[in-house]
């Protein structure tokens, strides 16, 4: 799979404060990649350094193979920060301005209007908009030079729920037509929707990255009850339990990676053990999350 993005070692220092610390990624071409972090671990910084609007302190980062420059800048569509449309002026009118300063072929406007959803609402005054149009407004903009890839910054900040369905639903169709897609949120919920891939940040350190199948897919633990007293000795020999808590009376088990509930039903069983409660605890990627940054606090 091409790489899209590499970032080697790069570092952010304000003053005193380092906004991002010696961090190294990479993104593959139709990844859609979640960089997600509490407010203040430098994604805003990371994505402008991406960018070129924002200076870095030190390392680097290449786009399709290229160090950052004009040629490979086109190939990409961002939103920072909501671009700012005329009120008065309709979508086709306001885009038709954005075309003009970016280059891009008008008769692309269309277009890009149908893929977010607002060719029916072309010619009404952006005023009249929704938050979640507007933003749609401001991903079509992205999208009129039909990048390559996409950079969006908390793409459902402020959105009712909605208005938050939609942006994932258009982020996902336009990573389906092999956009390659950089997104920072705050969101493990919208990071798990949404995203392929995805790192965690915080205080300006990467703390994970890696495919959220992988995450998702997880292990399991599975807390188990049985009338029979031996079950605590024969779960303890269970060559496929990596932890065994007992909890009033239940026992949660952790398993080994491809091992499930029902692979530890038929071992009791097999043992001669009965149970009367057996339930799955997928560890949630929430769980995860908040467990990477709590380590990275004791570190
Ligand atoms: N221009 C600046 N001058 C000084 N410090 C800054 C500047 N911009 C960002 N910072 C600091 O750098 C750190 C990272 O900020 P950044 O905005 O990149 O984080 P973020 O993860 O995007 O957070 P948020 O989700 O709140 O925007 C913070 O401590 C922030 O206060």
């Amino acid at each position: 799979m091409d790489t899209v993005l590499k970032i080697d070692n790069l570092t952010k220092q304000y003053g005193r404060i380092t906004a991002v610390k010696n961090l190294s990624l990479e993104v593959k071409r139709g990844n859609v990649f979640g960089i997600l972090g509490p407010n203040g671990s430098g994604k805003t910084t990371t994505l402008g350094i991406l960018l070129d609007v924002i200076n870095k302190t030190s390392g680097s980062f290449s786009w399709f193979g290229q160090p950052p420059g004009k040629g490979v800048r086109k190939k990409i569509g961002a939103i920072l920060e909501t671009p700012i449309f005329y009120p008065y002026l309709s979508a086709t009118k306001n885009l038709e301005i954005v075309a003009e300063i970016k280059g891009a072929p008008k008769e692309n406007i269309d277009q890009v209007l149908k893929k977010v959803e607002l060719y029916e609402r072309r010619f009404d005054k952006f005023r009249t908009y929704s938050l979640g149009m507007k933003q749609r407004l401001s991903i079509a903009s992205a999208l009129l030079c039909d990048p390559e890839v996409m950079i969006l910054d908390e793409p459902t900040n402020g959105l009712d729920p909605q208005g938050i369905a939609e942006i994932r639903e258009l982020i996902k169709q336009i990573a389906k037509e092999g956009k390659t897609i950089i997104l920072a949120s705050h969101l493990l919920d919208e990071v798990q929707k949404v995203c392929t891939h995805f790192c965690v940040l915080k205080r300006g350190t990467l703390l994970y990255s890696g495919s959220v199948d992988e995450v998702n897919k997880g292990v399991e633990s599975v807390e188990v009850m049985s009338d029979t007293p031996e079950i605590r000795e024969v779960l303890e020999v269970y060559n496929k339990a990596t932890k065994i808590v007992e909890e009033s009376g239940k026992f949660v088990v952790t398993l080994v990676e491809d091992t499930h509930a029902s692979d530890l039903n038929a071992y009791l069983f097999s043992k001669g053990i009965t149970v009367s409660h057996l339930l799955t605890q997928r560890k949630s990627l929430e769980k995860q999350f908040l467990e990477l940054l709590a380590e990275s606090d004791n570190a």
